[in-house]
């Protein structure tokens, strides 16, 4: 019988509409949307594809269709970079897959561990604060991109791993060899597309060697941490220490005898999903507010009110920052970090909107196209916080309009996390200093074009001025 597919563009023979996807995906498969329909047919070499561009088709996937369409697609570097899919983000969904969510939520994700960690985020936080204060003084400007990376990943690193960057293999490296992973798993492979000549073109192109530099460099972080719990046995309390009883056999996972490369698998998604995340999007909220001085001195503002003097800032002021909070949405709205999620993969024949998608069909939910889709937001390109004001609308997953996070099954488990350390950078920035834009350089000069990654950060680099104020 014939399948009802849902429409999309015509393909060329053999790369199908590869052509059509250019340097940023996400726009590209935004525009054809537009053109061919909120749940869009498209091939890539031999992989058939449907992408999700609304909010009722997305609910779809996500809600409706979640069980049938939470699984992964197998991807040649995620597959390398996880150790086959040891992982929870790239893994399949299977038994280990729901073993490893379980364990990692009661022992990692949930609300009295996030607030455990809260004098690791104020220490890091602080040292930062440090730094801006010198480079305030000496009129230096700040790269935002590469800072924010490293505090975060700083914070992860003790939450996680016991250690800081500081001494350790990743030290000088660590922004790269981060970014550079998000380019390699976000990729769209020609080794996925086309059996055999695929990963002979990766290897032209250069993505199977990016991969192997980037597979390298963690491999020996993870070794350097893994030795760093063996030799110091006091470290019982964290994530490597439980896992590592689990490769002992002291404890069990389940049915799963853990082995070295599952430990490895396991803690690659903290370092890796807590990290750039975090960072790009207080970057992309900094570049908003430093092209919309209105805006930047509202939410300030708000904070000198309600902090009011205070020189140790604590967590608990979080919750009384309304306006933060409606900006921290505006800049998800406008650069959701991660614009197509992770893909999925339908586990059986389905039929969505009346249309039929196959098993084994890959999924992709462009949460870019339904950030900007104009009949759910009205002018859709500009940075207006003030459209959630009154507004129910929240980013964990319950509202098919925003979706930074995912929603479902695969849902961020660390939103928690994530945005305890986003909020307080976020307050640390704007309620201690004052922002300008280096010598000779116009609001308008601010490029807010991104490029493509599984995280989507800012193309040229944010640099800013730090001034010193009264609440330095
Ligand atoms: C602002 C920060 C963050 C953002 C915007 C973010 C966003 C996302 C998104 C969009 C997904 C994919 C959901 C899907 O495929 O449907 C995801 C998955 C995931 N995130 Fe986050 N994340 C953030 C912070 C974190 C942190 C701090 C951690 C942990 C330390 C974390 C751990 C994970 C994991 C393990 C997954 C995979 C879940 C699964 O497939 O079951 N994330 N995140």
């Amino acid at each position: 019988k014939r399948k009802n597919l849902p429409p999309g563009p015509p393909r060329l023979p053999i790369i199908g509409n590869l052509h059509q996807l250019g340097s940023k995906p996400h726009r590209s498969m935004f525009k054809l949307s537009k053109k061919y329909g909120p749940l869009m047919s498209l091939k890539f070499g031999s992989v058939s594809t449907v992408v999700a561009s609304t909010p009722e088709t997305v609910k779809e996937v996500l809600k409706t269709f979640d069980l049938e369409c939470c699984s992964r697609p197998y991807m040649t570097y995620p597959a390398r970079i996880t150790h086959d899919y040891k992982d929870l983000a790239f893994s399949f969904y299977n038994n280990y897959w729901r073993e490893v969510r379980k364990m990692t939520v009661v022992e990692l994700y949930t609300a009295k561990r996030v607030k455990s960690f809260q004098y690791i985020r104020e220490e890091e936080v602080s040292s930062f604060v440090q730094f801006l204060k010198e480079s305030a003084s000496l009129e230096k400007p700040v790269d935002f991109n590469q800072k924010l990376v490293k505090l975060s990943g700083n914070v992860i690193c003790k939450v996680a791993f016991g250690i800081t960057l500081t001494g350790s293999k990743l030290e000088n490296t660590f922004e790269e060899v981060v970014q550079r992973t998000m380019e390699v798993v976000g990729s769209f492979a020609a080794a996925d597309y086309f059996p055999v000549v695929g990963k002979i073109i990766d290897r032209i192109t250069g993505l199977h060697s990016k991969c192997e530099k980037v597979f390298k460099a963690l491999d020996s972080f993870f070794d350097q941490s893994i030795k760093h719990h063996q030799e110091d046995e006091s470290i019982d309390d964290d994530i490597i220490a439980l896992l590592l009883k689990m490769e002992r056999g002291e404890t069990v996972l389940g049915e799963f005898q853990l082995t070295r490369n599952h430990v490895k698998g396991i803690i690659l998604n903290l370092l890796l999903a807590g990290t750039d995340t975090a960072a790009n999007i207080v970057t992309w909220a900094m570049t908003h507010l430093i092209t919309n001085p209105r805006v930047l001195k509202k939410v300030q503002a708000e904070m000198r009110e309600v902090i009011k003097n205070k020189d140790d800032i604590t967590e608990d002021a979080i919750e009384r920052l309304e306006y933060l909070k409606m900006v921290i949405k505006e800049t998800f709205r406008i650069n959701p970090v991660v614009p197509l999620l992770i893909p999925r993969e339908a586990s059986k024949d389905l039929k969505i909107g009346g249309y039929d998608i196959p098993k084994k069909t890959w999924i992709h939910v462009n949460v870019w196209a339904v950030h900007r889709n104009p009949d759910v937001w009205k002018d859709p390109e500009a940075f207006i916080p003030e459209r959630f004001m009154d507004s129910e609308i929240d980013y964990k997953g319950l509202n098919f309009e925003l979706l930074a996070f995912g929603s479902g099954r695969r849902v961020c488990p660390g939103i928690g996390m994530g945005m305890t350390l986003v909020h307080l950078a976020l307050i640390n920035l704007l309620y201690r200093f004052d922002w300008k834009l280096p010598e000779g350089m116009k609001i308008e000069d601010v490029d807010l074009e991104e490029s493509y990654g599984l995280v989507s950060p800012k193309k040229i680099p944010l640099e800013l001025v730090p001034i010193l104020t009264q609440w330095t």
